[in-house]
């Protein structure tokens, strides 16, 4: 029997300035080799967490990998061990894709090997023609690839993507999906923050709902994208339609806000 490395969270706190965005939040074990989506309403603390876990903002409470303590790893072994895929790289940069990854993957595999292995990552993705053009010419939809490139560069057990297809179109969306499983497969815990809860349905092994900061709710989709939570968390009035086994989320009115009197 393999045994799967777990992703544990207990106690995650994160304060911007003297507000807490996230308050003692421990999450459900993520296993390597699943995916799990993070949603929740704008503002719900999404991207926080993944910064936390990926120590790039201060936080406190326990972030454990199998035996291994996160808070404790040399940048260089968080480095090769965390992909981190921000919401938006950031701009004013004048490398070109190819140079990006490459300079994300630095240190992880041999000097020689650096450029071969950083065209295998752009075939993966399918944009290995957009190798020498520079980041600040290419679409909105491109830069989230490269970004996706640059994230899963160093094959790292650890994978956290911050809204990876909000740019994308449809078999673009469907192609990075494909790639998201297949990272999986191959062994990486991969938490993704997605708006896109069809999307959650259709990929993910585990859904977090996230609400105001706090777990609202964790579990299969089938168990937590229910009209129920709709309406609680995102105020909204929706149908959760199944077809065959996949569900889909058709939201259709908001919920008239409670009377104060
Ligand atoms: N750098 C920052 N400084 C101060 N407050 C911040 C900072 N980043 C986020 N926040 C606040 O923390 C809270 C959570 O923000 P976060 O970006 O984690 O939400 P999110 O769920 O990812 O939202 P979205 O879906 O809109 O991307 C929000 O109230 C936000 O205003």
């Amino acid at each position: 029997m393999t045994v799967h490395e777990q992703l544990v969270v207990t106690a995650l706190s994160v304060s911007y300035g003297r507000r807490k965005a996230i308050d003692g939040l421990s999450l459900a074990t993520i296993r390597a080799g699943t995916v799990t989506a993070l949603v929740g309403p704008n503002g719900a603390g999404k991207s926080t967490i993944l910064k936390a876990l990926a120590q790039i903002v201060p936080s406190t409470g326990a972030l454990l990998f199998g035996s291994t303590n996160l808070r404790l790893l040399k940048p260089r072994e968080r480095a090769g061990l965390i992909g981190f895929m921000p919401q938006a790289l950031p701009q004013g940069t004048e490398l070109t894709v190819i140079e990006s990854v490459i300079v994300a993957m630095q240190g992880a595999v041999s000097k020689g090997g650096l450029e071969r292995q950083a065209v295998a990552v752009l075939q993966r993705l399918n944009i290995v023609q957009l190798s020498l053009s520079s980041l600040d010419q290419l679409s909105g939809g491109e830069r989230q690839l490269v970004s996706l490139a640059q994230a899963i560069a160093r094959s790292p057990r650890l994978l956290f993507l911050d809204e990876p297809t909000s740019a994308l179109d449809l078999a673009r969306q469907l192609q990075v999906m494909q790639q998201v499983r297949a990272l999986a497969e191959e062994g990486a815990a991969v938490i993704m923050v997605l708006h896109d809860l069809s999307l959650a349905a259709r990929w993910a092994d585990q859904v977090i709902v996230l609400d105001r900061g706090r777990l609202y709710a964790t579990g299969s989709p089938q168990d937590v994208l229910t009209p129920a939570m709709l309406a609680d968390v995102y105020g909204v009035h929706a149908r959760v339609e199944r077809i065959g086994d996949q569900v889909v989320v058709l939201p259709e009115s908001a919920v008239p806000p409670r009377s104060t009197v």
